[in-house]
């Protein structure tokens, strides 16, 4: 309790407004990290090693000051670096995903009116392979570049259209295995097969390998996934290692056209709104 007291004395020695200003600081700071990894693996890892800080911090300051545990508050600090080098590598696909984002200039090479043509094209594949129950996964690449899983399928360089979406993913065609990959309004690649994150369950149904895949290669990257579920039709998209099932069209279009708008040059996007 001393120790409580103490601490709070010290405390009200500081400028008040420093104080409120660090405290908003930090706040904000974990409301980001949160924020962005809601949902994902990441999330839960995040939790527990603040749990493991906070609650190490307290017992040192609290109990271990007041005694001659010396030992043990070097230990704690060799515990600390070794919780930092072990964050690193758990948080790797997170931390590379905003690195990659704060580093990289947006791009967009079409016009706006190929990026809606494309857009349509992707909901009329997607829901007409709904309709016929025809499993379906398809990673729109953005800033990441996804060269290295591009290399596990066959290249293609075809425009988008519906027709050649449901030809490729149609059940027994030579390419309908795995993953599609677009670029801009170009099909990139066929068969390609992607990360896989962990296995686990959404409401309470447990996720199948298209959409491990879908939360795999949007946890690593900034891609957008599509993904139609062979046994229900239901429609998922993935981004940020989150899955939305059973999105309606209206969503679809509105996922897609964030998605590729935000590759596309500000002036551009500037007419589109008073144009
Ligand atoms: N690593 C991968 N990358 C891309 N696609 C994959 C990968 N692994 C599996 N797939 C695709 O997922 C299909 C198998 O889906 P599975 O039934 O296991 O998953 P699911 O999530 O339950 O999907 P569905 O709801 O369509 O059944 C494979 O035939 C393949 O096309």
């Amino acid at each position: 309790m001393d120790t409580l007291v103490d601490y709070f004395s010290r405390v009200a020695r500081y400028e008040w407004w420093i104080v409120i200003v660090e405290l908003v600081l930090i706040g904000l700071v974990v409301y980001w990290v949160v924020d962005f990894l809601e949902g994902t693996r990441g999330e839960r890892l995040f939790r527990g090693v603040i749990f493991i800080l906070v609650a190490g911090v307290l017992v040192l300051n609290l109990v271990v000051e007041r005694l001659p545990f010396d030992r043990l508050q070097f230990l704690y600090k060799g515990f600390l670096i070794a919780i930092l080098i072990v964050a690193v590598a758990a948080f790797q696909p997170e931390i590379r995903r905003v690195l990659i984002q704060i580093g990289q200039p947006r791009i967009w090479t079409g016009s706006l009116h190929q990026l809606s043509r494309t857009v349509e094209a992707l909901i009329t594949a997607v829901t007409e392979l709904s309709a016929a129950r025809i499993g379906a996964i398809i990673v729109l690449e953005r800033q990441v570049a996804l060269g290295e899983f591009i290399e596990t399928g066959v290249r293609l360089d075809a425009r988008v259209t519906a027709d050649l979406l449901k030809t490729i993913f149609y059940p027994g065609a030579a390419l309908h295995d795995m993953a599609v990959v677009i670029r801009a309004d170009r099909i990139i690649a066929a068969r390609v097969q992607l990360p896989l994150a962990e296995a686990g369950a959404m409401d309470g149904i447990e996720l199948g390998s298209r959409h491990r895949a879908a939360l795999g290669i949007t946890a690593g990257s900034d891609a957008t996934c599509l993904v139609v579920s062979e046994e229900t039709g239901a429609i998922s998209v993935a981004r940020n290692g989150r899955l939305v099932r059973n999105v309606t069209e209206a969503q679809i279009r509105s996922y897609l056209t964030s998605t590729m708008t935000a590759t596309v040059p500000l002036v551009g996007r500037w007419l589109k709104r008073h144009g």
